[in-house]
């Protein structure tokens, strides 16, 4: 294949990697134009695709597959979409690696980090990380693999809305035009709108960043404070988002788009988000343990909270919400406490960063 070009005209199948709510979403938009071939961990899953043309118990199209072997799916498929939670990334990723090669595509989904540290250390024994120890999901792929035309998915995009067939849009990010070109011909249709961007870092850390708000904007629904609380909450929020998102590599422009504000917008408003959800949970009364405990499905923002406050240990850069909701989720600083500090922060300029 051209590495300048990609095209999936010659009508190969597209793999997805990761069979949750995401991963699920977008193989279902995906069958819409081509087949489609889901990696999943469980022979369960991977039987009731194969079997019944259900995904847990909802009926799919005939022309959604499913395996449980990561060769399968790079010999098959040359365009990849990786729809896995941060936690497994890396490892996913390194059992994807060996079937790998450079005529590979792969757009991620994932609006995590993950970390670059020494065997042994983990984020509970490393306080202060500087921006070579995080890892966005794009910085993952290159590392582990000889992929180099990557992507990323980011936009609001819950995905129980995606399934309903409400409207929507999202952003392909990548360095390489063809890559986002190829991303809005699969996915573009007339309920859900495709923009390019080709800062992908930016993308991938807006995506990221904004949970974090969102957990705070279901904290301030569960003490039953009201919009105005919640415009607040989105502006400093959008504002802290912005310069983190500078700090680790991204740029302002990415932020103020779709996947940073649109995202942000979506999540700070719904139940439907899992980190939203989180801080409601813990408003009303919950301890963070007992709430992910019962969770099945991922709150990416409570793992980026904590390897935020540790990059802020290491730079002069303030982002108070995100180190008093530290405070709140792993120091037990209750949460009326932390808005009252919020509230006499004093930030005085209202825009500082045009
Ligand atoms: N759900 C949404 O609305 C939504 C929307 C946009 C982005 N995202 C992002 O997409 C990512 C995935 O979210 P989700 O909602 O699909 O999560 P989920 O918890 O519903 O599903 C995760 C899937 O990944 C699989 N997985 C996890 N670790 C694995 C491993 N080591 N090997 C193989 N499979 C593994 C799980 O089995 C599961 O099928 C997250 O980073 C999330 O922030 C989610
Ligand atoms: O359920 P959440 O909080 O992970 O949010 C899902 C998506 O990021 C919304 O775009």
């Amino acid at each position: 294949m051209d590495s300048k070009s990609f095209s999936n005209s010659d009508s190969k199948p597209i793999g997805v990697v990761g069979a949750g709510s995401f991963g699920a979403a977008v193989a279902l938009m995906l069958a819409k134009k081509e087949r489609v071939i889901i990696y999943a961990r469980k022979e369960s899953t991977v039987h009731e695709i194969n079997s019944s043309h259900t995904l847990n118990g909802k009926e799919i199209p005939k022309n959604i597959s499913a395996t449980l072997e990561p060769k399968e799916l790079c010999e098959a498929c040359d365009l990849l979409f990786f729809m896995i939670p941060s936690y497994g990334f890396q490892e996913v990723t390194r059992s994807f690696a060996p079937f790998l090669f450079p005529y590979h595509v792969i757009i991620h989904g994932t609006k995590g980090l993950c970390l670059n540290l020494p065997a042994g250390t983990d984020l509970n024994t490393v306080h202060r990380m500087k921006r070579s120890q995080i890892m966005t999901m794009s910085e993952v792929i290159l590392e582990e693999t000889v992929v180099v035309r990557i992507g990323c998915l980011a936009g609001p995009n819950l995905s129980k809305e995606l399934r309903q067939g409400q409207p929507a849009a999202t952003v392909v990010a990548s360095k390489f035009n063809e890559v986002i070109l190829e991303g809005q011909r699969l996915l573009r249709s007339d309920k859900f709108q495709v923009y390019g961007n080709s800062d992908i870092i930016g993308v991938e850390l807006s995506g990221v960043l904004k949970n974090i708000i969102a957990i705070a904007a279901g904290a301030l629904a569960g003490l039953g404070l009201g919009e105005n609380a919640k415009g607040l909450l989105i502006s400093r929020g959008m504002v802290e988002m912005i310069h983190l998102g500078n700090a680790l590599g991204g740029s302002i422009k990415s932020v103020i788009g779709l996947a940073g504000i649109g995202d942000l917008v979506t999540t700070c408003n719904s139940v439907h988000s899992r980190n939203y959800t989180v801080g409601y949970r813990l408003a009303k009364g919950e301890t963070l343990t007992e709430i992910v405990n019962d969770m099945e499905e991922v709150a990416e923002g409570i793992n980026t909270v904590q390897i935020i406050k540790a990059f802020l240990e290491s730079s002069e850069l303030r982002a108070p919400i995100t180190e008093n909701l530290y405070k709140v989720l792993f120091e037990d600083l209750p949460i009326g406490d932390a808005l009252q500090f919020l509230m006499k922060y004093p930030f005085s300029v209202d825009v500082d960063f045009v």
